[in-house]
């Protein structure tokens, strides 16, 4: 059995993950944390508000951490230095971040999956959206989220300009010189001369377009979740994954093939 701990229990995708590993018969739910569950159950498990103490008691193989971008690190030093394998869903983090991560999942032996999108559709997104990049570099990038969503742009938007970055082959997307943004920010944020504009509104889950422009013609790839469900499969395949691969892993197509 698979020894399971859900860090951020009582949140959107933690509290889905915590029903969903309690339907796997290879895995057991040995621990719910989340910083705001004081006094709280999650799916009849009692939640601990702190992962030092839970670590030490749980003793899980794998813990799947759906927090917030600005405490991810800090769980994380925790439970790579706990010597505890990690499936990690939260977004934000920088090349500096993964640099660390690595070192420490290296230093402490075991293995950690940072995964800015666990939904088959996105995977399939940028993958179709690489290959797409090969005759139409031209490109720009819309991401469209609830509004209580923190980060951005998405974590998912971030990955796709760093698959199409690598396929374009320093094709450098020039803007036209004489544009003026007659608001600040109308065209967005860029990465690697790509445009990256985010959305947030109530209604929409997690969608992403990539716009590919080309002479007379333009061509949409678009991934639409309309439930969390969406993101179960690659988060179960993670923990099954993680608990025999060491180091970092980026992303779940590296996983998935
Ligand atoms: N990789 C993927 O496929 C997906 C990633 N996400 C990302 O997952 C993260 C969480 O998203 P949601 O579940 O929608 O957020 P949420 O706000 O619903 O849940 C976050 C939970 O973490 C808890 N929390 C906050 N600080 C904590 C700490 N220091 N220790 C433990 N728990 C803490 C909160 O109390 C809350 O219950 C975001 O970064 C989001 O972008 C969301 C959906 C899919
Ligand atoms: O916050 C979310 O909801 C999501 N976050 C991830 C991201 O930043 O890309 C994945 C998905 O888009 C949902």
């Amino acid at each position: 059995m698979i020894k399971v701990l859900v860090n951020g229990a009582l949140g959107r995708m933690g509290h889905t993950v915590v029903q969903t590993v309690l339907q796997q018969k290879d895995m057991e739910l040995v621990g719910a944390v989340d910083k705001f569950g004081k006094d709280k159950t999650v799916e009849g498990c009692p939640v601990d508000t702190d992962l030092v103490r839970a670590l030490e008691t749980c003793k899980p193989d794998v813990v799947v951490d759906f927090t917030r971008p600005d405490v991810v690190m800090d769980n994380l030093r925790i439970i790579l230095n706990a010597g505890v394998n990690a499936v990690v869903g939260t977004t934000g983090f920088t090349q500096e971040n993964l640099e660390e991560l690595k070192g420490l999942a290296e230093k402490n032996g075991v293995g950690i999956l940072v995964c800015p999108n666990f939904a088959m559709g996105a995977v399939l997104m940028m993958k179709i959206a690489a290959e797409v990049a090969k005759y139409f570099p031209q490109v720009e990038i819309i991401e469209m989220h609830h509004d209580k969503k923190l980060d951005a742009p998405s974590g998912t938007a971030i990955l796709t300009a760093q698959k199409l970055a690598e396929v374009r082959g320093g094709f450098v997307q020039q803007g036209n010189p004489d544009e003026v943004e007659k608001l600040p920010h109308a065209r967005g944020s860029e990465y690697e001369g790509m445009r990256i504009h985010s959305v947030r509104l109530p209604g929409f889950v997690a969608s992403q377009e990539i716009i590919f422009g080309s002479m007379g013609e333009t061509l949409t790839v678009r991934n639409d979740p309309v439930s969390r469900e969406c993101y179960m499969p690659g988060v179960m395949l993670g923990c099954r994954t993680m608990v025999k691969r060491k180091g970092l892993v980026y992303g779940l197509d590296q996983i998935l093939e």
